[in-house]
């Protein structure tokens, strides 16, 4: 029988997204540092898959962690002006108990969101906005360093390292997904920095099923549509993980709504 996988930060955006794309694909253990709604758990998961707790708290990711055999961590605070004070505490230390957690487990993969904001300050005022138009062939693919945006941006550059330590130290698999902006049904409506980066729902699920079922060792990815606007480059996510996405920012209008001439 397969073993679970555990979610963390489950009742989000990105994890939601993830659950209504794969939520029957996989044996599922939830954690949230909130109770979920019933609507948010997908049927077949049962009150014993259910973890209230934060990602802080040691004991519990232990729990939580027994038998499992991998993790998609997407626990923290996701606000891009988020204080020192809430990064360290929710991003860096709970992203160093999850791979700790792992560790002592023997969990064999950790896939964990980062962020676009690890890498913003490569959007200087030189290159932009033309880095957001499709004339553009500036990429990013991952090899280059961190140069955040904010503190939000240093705190997810932190977990990556923290992943390439927990990797090259214990041999765990990890891989770090870059992702963009994620939004549903639509692209960012009037927003080109949006609509470079977006990642759709659809795409978001089927790229964190790839990070379950592809073999790596330590990779950062990106995690975007196939936008003609791009500049992150998704090459190494298809090579590495099989990621087919399937979602353009091009078939919407700079509105957002669905364009009837493509
Ligand atoms: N939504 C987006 O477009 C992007 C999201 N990300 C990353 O994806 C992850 C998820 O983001 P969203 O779903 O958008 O955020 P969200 O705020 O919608 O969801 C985060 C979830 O994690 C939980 N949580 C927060 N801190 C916790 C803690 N200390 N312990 C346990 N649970 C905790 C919250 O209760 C919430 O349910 C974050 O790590 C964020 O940095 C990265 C880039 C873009
Ligand atoms: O990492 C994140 O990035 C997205 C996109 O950034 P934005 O500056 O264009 O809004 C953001 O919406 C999300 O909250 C954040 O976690």
């Amino acid at each position: 029988m397969a073993q679970p996988v555990l979610l963390t930060g489950a009742g989000g955006r990105v994890g939601q997204a993830i659950l209504r794309g794969i939520g029957d694909d996989h044996d599922w253990r939830l954690l949230d540092r909130e109770p979920l709604a019933a609507d948010r758990i997908p049927d077949g998961v049962d009150a014993d898959d259910l973890y209230v707790a934060d990602v802080t708290d040691m004991d519990a990711l232990r729990e939580a962690m027994a038998g499992v055999e991998a993790v998609v961590h997407l626990a923290g605070d996701p606000r891009t002006d988020a204080s020192w004070e809430s990064v360290l505490r929710n991003n860096i230390d709970g992203t160093r108990a999850v791979f700790e957690a792992a560790v002592d487990a023997g969990v064999d993969r950790v896939a964990y969101a980062s962020s676009n904001h690890a890498v913003g300050h490569y959007e200087t005022d030189e290159r932009t906005p033309g880095l957001y138009r499709t004339d553009d062939d500036y990429r990013l693919d991952g090899t280059e360093f961190p140069r955040p945006s904010n503190l939000y941006g240093v705190s997810k550059a932190t977990g990556e390292l923290l992943g390439r330590y927990y990797h090259d130290e214990y041999g765990i698999d990890v891989v770090c997904v870059r992702i963009g902006n994620l939004t549903r049904s639509h692209p960012p409506r009037e927003y080109e920095r949006g609509q470079a980066m977006w990642l759709s729902h659809r795409d978001c699920a089927h790229l964190f099923d790839r990070c379950l079922r592809a073999d790596y060792g330590f990779e950062i990815v990106y995690g975007i549509s196939d936008n003609d606007r791009k500049y992150y480059s998704i090459e190494r996510a298809r090579e590495v993980l099989g990621y087919e996405p399937r979602d353009n920012s091009a078939e919407y209008t700079f509105e957002g709504d669905p364009r009837d001439d493509v």
